[in-house]
């Protein structure tokens, strides 16, 4: 056989065996900047170890938020009375446009101290949790930036960490109770995050999953030492598709014996802008020729318009110049 074809098969094979594999970066590591931009790129997603968060923080937030989800759902209900949706308690539904999942939930903002009745432990841990979470958030922003070669790597820092920032803390549980008799298998919906990156923990609990590039799922184990980093859709607009927002999803394990008693406990940071920040290629970044991928718009719109649609909608479809021709749309909203 030809060398040449050889090697160049083998060469697809390599690519399509790293594809398959979850990357795993040491955010101490001198090369970590550069490992992150090749991670955003390829699979919008990637875990992070040494990201220096401390355990008994994590482990506190993890115990409050079980006891919380232990409460009698009139007593959860309660708690976030006050809260704006979709701030507070939910259960069953994720959105007002009709999508169900296996699990309840609890989301609160940086922003919106409202949290008028809930467990003032539980309040705290997040408290805690948040402070810690934001830390770990700005030094993979910076990273983010820094891989792109971007001259000033506070860019997407500065726009999540400022006073009205959009940032949002979500406890997810998946108790097998909740499990849908009309959807099953559905933990919660594949979707792609709207924000400019989210970091996600969990308990040993599986089913989160990740779609490839080429539409596969790659099941991504749980490891309760790291954190996963997902890039989100503001991302995505801020480097013109440099980096691409990772579709993403729970199933809900069928669970049999010992199995059945275990709840996925799912802790996710959401790192959003502020309402009135205008989601564009970011100057420094765009060649000489290049023009945006994107509509312009700002936060707010984009969330707004977000709600309006289905989970699992290409939310970045309609901001979509389509002057760049209907392959690269096509491309784009996967
Ligand atoms: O609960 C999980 O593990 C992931 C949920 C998720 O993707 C989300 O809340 O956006
Ligand atoms: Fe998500």
């Amino acid at each position: 056989m030809d060398a040449s074809l050889t090697a160049s098969r083998n060469v697809q094979s390599n690519t399509k065996q790293q594809l398959a594999l979850v990357p795993v970066i040491d955010l101490l590591s001198p090369g970590s900047a550069g490992a992150i931009a090749d991670a955003c790129r390829s699979h919008g997603f990637f875990k992070a170890v040494n990201h220096g968060m401390a355990v008994g923080i994590t482990e506190t937030l993890e115990a409050e938020a079980m006891a919380f989800f232990a409460l009698p759902r009139g007593d959860k209900i309660n708690s976030s009375f006050g809260f704006t949706k979709p701030l507070g308690y939910g259960c069953g539904n994720i959105g007002t446009n009709g999508d169900v999942g296996s699990l309840e939930y609890l989301i609160v903002s940086d922003t919106d101290n409202s949290t008028p009745t809930m467990p003032i432990a539980l309040c705290h841990a997040m408290d805690a949790y948040m402070t810690i979470v934001q830390e770990v958030a700005g030094r993979v922003l910076e990273l983010m930036a820094e891989g792109l070669g971007m001259e000033d790597t506070n860019v997407f820092r500065g726009m999540v960490h400022r006073d009205g920032s959009d940032e949002l803390l979500r406890l997810n549980h998946y108790p097998p109770s909740l499990r849908l008799e009309e959807a099953p298998g559905t933990g919660f919906g594949e979707h792609t995050d709207p924000q400019l990156m989210s970091l996600l923990r969990s308990n040993s609990v599986s089913g989160l999953q990740i779609a490839l590039r080429d539409g596969t799922w790659l099941p991504v184990a749980p490891d309760t030492e790291s954190v996963f980093v997902n890039v989100g859709d503001a991302m995505q607009v801020l480097t013109n598709g440099r980096y691409r927002s990772v579709r993403h999803r729970v199933v809900a394990e069928p669970g049999t014996g010992e199995a059945d008693v275990l709840s996925r406990l799912s802790t996710i940071y959401f790192g959003g802008p502020a309402p009135a920040e205008r989601i564009v290629p970011v100057a420094g970044l765009m060649g000489a020729l290049e023009v945006s991928e994107y509509m312009s718009f700002t936060w707010e719109e984009y969330k707004s318009a977000a709600y309006k649609t289905k989970l699992g909608a290409c939310r970045l479809e309609p901001f979509l110049l389509k002057e760049l021709g209907a392959e690269e749309t096509t491309a784009t909203s996967s």
